[in-house]
């Protein structure tokens, strides 16, 4: 029995400790240890120093866990928390996502100053997002909103709105329900018309291959059912070469032993956009994550990726 206590590595923000917090109760409660058995290591990333440019503009995916991962791969951390929404589909040789928390609500929260609902913004409104996903969302269904780039933390983006700065901004409903703030949202779009990004409300835990006694331990609080639908939906962001640069929504469900999924790719414009539908094997999920990615690159054609460079 070891008595050093796990070292876990987070990002500082509200939403990353909240997050962090909650695998460790888990861990605790499912191994009967006491909390000082995990210490919370905090680690500022480039993602987390940079606020007033896009992810699109400082190079996407990677920015929230690099520092995360060198200390992951020095033995420093014995493992790192995420949002698995924030995590590369191409991780560093030596470490893996070993371990998914049961997803919360999937969906994608409007909150409105000028209206409650993101349809009945006024004309012309201009409403806050940097996900390049949320923006052709929004030009979709409303081609007359300015969408303007808004980054930072929860807490700062919905200062900025009560400032006055937007009509409105999209956040995911699931780091608003784990900090607390469910009261926040006017609006909480539907899948169907707002699909959420792949790997959205779902947290991760990443871990070193090979590292049988932390492994052991993450098992134990593994979800296989988010840990199936994420792994599909990452599939089909590998796939389709999602960095953060290209709007790219799917969203999978597995029930142990079916999984099905759905995608969406627009054009960041917002005037065309493809879906694709399958289902398969819950064992299989990565593959048809990917299935689905080719399938839906040969639908949409070569022009339509042009659209994206
Ligand atoms: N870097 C943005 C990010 N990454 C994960 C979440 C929310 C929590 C989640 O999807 O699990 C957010 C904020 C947002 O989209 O509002």
């Amino acid at each position: 029995m070891q008595t050093k206590p796990f070292r876990i590595g987070t990002r500082g923000s509200p939403l990353a400790l909240a997050q962090t917090h909650e695998t460790r109760d888990r861990l605790a409660a499912a191994h009967g240890l006491p909390q000082e058995m995990f210490e919370v290591v905090i680690l500022s990333t480039k993602g987390d120093r940079i606020t007033d440019r896009s992810l699109a503009e400082i190079g996407g995916k990677g920015l929230f866990t690099e520092e995360l991962e060198q200390q992951l791969l020095s033995e420093d951390l014995d493992f790192a928390v995420h949002s698995s929404k924030d995590m590369p589909t191409k991780l560093p040789d030596g470490l893996f996502l070993s371990a998914f928390l049961p997803r919360e609500d999937v969906r994608d929260a409007f909150v409105g100053r000028t209206a409650p609902r993101l349809v009945d913004l006024p004309q012309g409104a201009t409403v806050g997002s940097s996900s390049l996903r949320r923006q052709a969302l929004i030009r979709r269904l409303r081609p007359d909103i300015n969408v303007i780039t808004y980054r930072g933390q929860v807490e700062t983006r919905l200062r900025k709105l009560a400032e006055g700065q937007v009509d409105g901004t999209l956040l995911a409903y699931a780091g608003l329900k784990r900090l607390g703030m469910t009261d926040v949202p006017t609006e909480l779009l539907d899948p169907a018309e707002f699909p959420p990004a792949p790997a959205q409300g779902a947290i991760c835990i990443e871990s070193r291959i090979g590292d049988t006694r932390v492994n052991t331990l993450l098992a134990a609080i593994d979800d296989r059912r988010t840990h199936e639908a994420v792994s599909c939906e990452r599939g089909f962001l590998a796939t389709l070469d999602g960095s953060c640069r290209t709007p790219i929504a799917g969203h999978a469900v597995s029930d142990g032993t079916h999984i099905r999924f759905s995608g969406m790719i627009l054009t960041p414009d917002g005037t065309t956009c493809h879906r694709i539908a399958v289902d398969g094997k819950a064992a299989e999920a990565a593959d048809l994550g990917r299935r689905a990615g080719e399938e839906i690159r040969a639908k949409a054609g070569p022009g339509f990726f042009s659209s994206w460079t």
